[in-house]
């Protein structure tokens, strides 16, 4: 990666308003649904780590003297895609996770599963009473009409997803997928009234020539539809090669990756590209969840394998 790595959560300093944390968590939120601890930062700033009510007020009139007009908080978000998997048996998972996330610790995290669509309406039916929100894993850009086998957002509305996931390099690589493609999806998505998980990542090759921040940047740019500056919108980053490979970039390339994703989001949308979720995909487990979900602008994960099983989705959703 060209550009130097931009620190990891473990070293900056932050804002924590009056939060007793076992450890430092990613700030939180743009959404509605309540999370514990909402923290105060500016995401293009150094964060100030201090939990005490003088710390916090002394880091408040820092960031006031900054400059800073409005302090955001983002609420994490962690989705299991469970891709081509899952019959009717595996609602039982479903049931699980509902299970431990009700009796558990109250997640911090947004949580979405979004299973094949033959199972959609169950896991929304079951997730109701436990939090969980339904999406689906692509959606045509018309909302109906002679294309056989393709789904519409609205369909997936109707039974009851709230997110859907466009443009994920699955459908890019298989299914020949272009940019174009992808912001018409999301477009469809945001139009029916579902939030657009969008997917963007570069391929080993691209990284191993120094050129993964440029084509990451230039699927964002294209990919992101211009209502993104209005509706609710996620930025998932998954490096092609990591995913399904139980490979991952180190902390500071992810780091560096979601820095720049950031300065892309800012620069186009202003204020409001501070607000816009940035995921990372590709290898996330049980193990490592923690560590990446401390990362700076990692505001959630996307998880592929981990999430087909109920226990390890769990770890990873506490790891926020
Ligand atoms: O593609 C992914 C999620 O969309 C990531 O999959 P894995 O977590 O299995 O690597």
């Amino acid at each position: 990666m060209p550009k130097p790595a931009t620190p990891t959560s473990r070293n900056p300093p932050r804002i924590f308003p009056g939060q007793d944390f076992a450890k430092p968590r990613k700030p939180s939120s743009i959404s509605s649904v309540p999370v514990r601890g909402p923290r105060l930062y500016r995401s293009c700033e150094p964060r100030l780590e201090d939990n005490t009510a003088a710390g916090v007020r002394a880091n408040l009139s820092l960031a006031q003297e900054a400059g800073v007009a409005r302090l955001t908080t983002i609420s994490p978000l962690i989705a299991g895609n469970w891709k081509m998997n899952g019959l009717t048996h595996s609602l039982d998972e479903m049931a699980e996770l509902a299970r431990l996330l009700t009796t558990g610790a109250a997640p911090r995290a947004i949580v979405v599963v979004c299973p094949p669509a033959t199972l959609l309406s169950a896991v929304a039916a079951q997730g109701a009473s436990s939090g969980i929100l339904a999406g689906g894993q692509d959606c045509h850009p018309q909302s109906s009409g002679a294309h056989t086998g393709d789904i519409s957002a609205s369909m997936l509305a109707d039974a009851g997803a709230q997110f859907v996931i466009v443009g994920h390099s699955e459908r890019r690589q298989l299914h020949g997928e272009t940019d174009d493609v992808v912001r018409s999806k999301a477009e469809a998505a945001i139009g029916a009234g579902l939030k657009p998980i969008i997917c963007i990542g570069e391929t080993e090759a691209e990284r191993d020539a120094g050129q993964a921040e440029h084509v990451v940047s230039g699927q964002l740019a294209a990919s992101l539809p211009e209502a993104a500056s209005v509706h609710e919108v996620v930025v998932a980053y998954e490096p092609i090669w990591a995913i399904g490979t139980d490979r991952t970039p180190s902390l500071e390339d992810i780091a560096a990756m979601h820095a720049s994703i950031r300065t892309c989001l800012t620069e186009r949308f202003g204020e409001r590209g501070e607000s816009i979720r940035i995921i990372y995909g590709g290898s996330v487990k049980p193990h490592n969840a923690r560590e990446i979900l401390d990362v700076d602008n990692v505001n959630g994960a996307l998880v592929g394998g981990a999430s087909l099983l109920a226990k390890d989705f769990y770890t990873i959703i506490s790891a926020v």
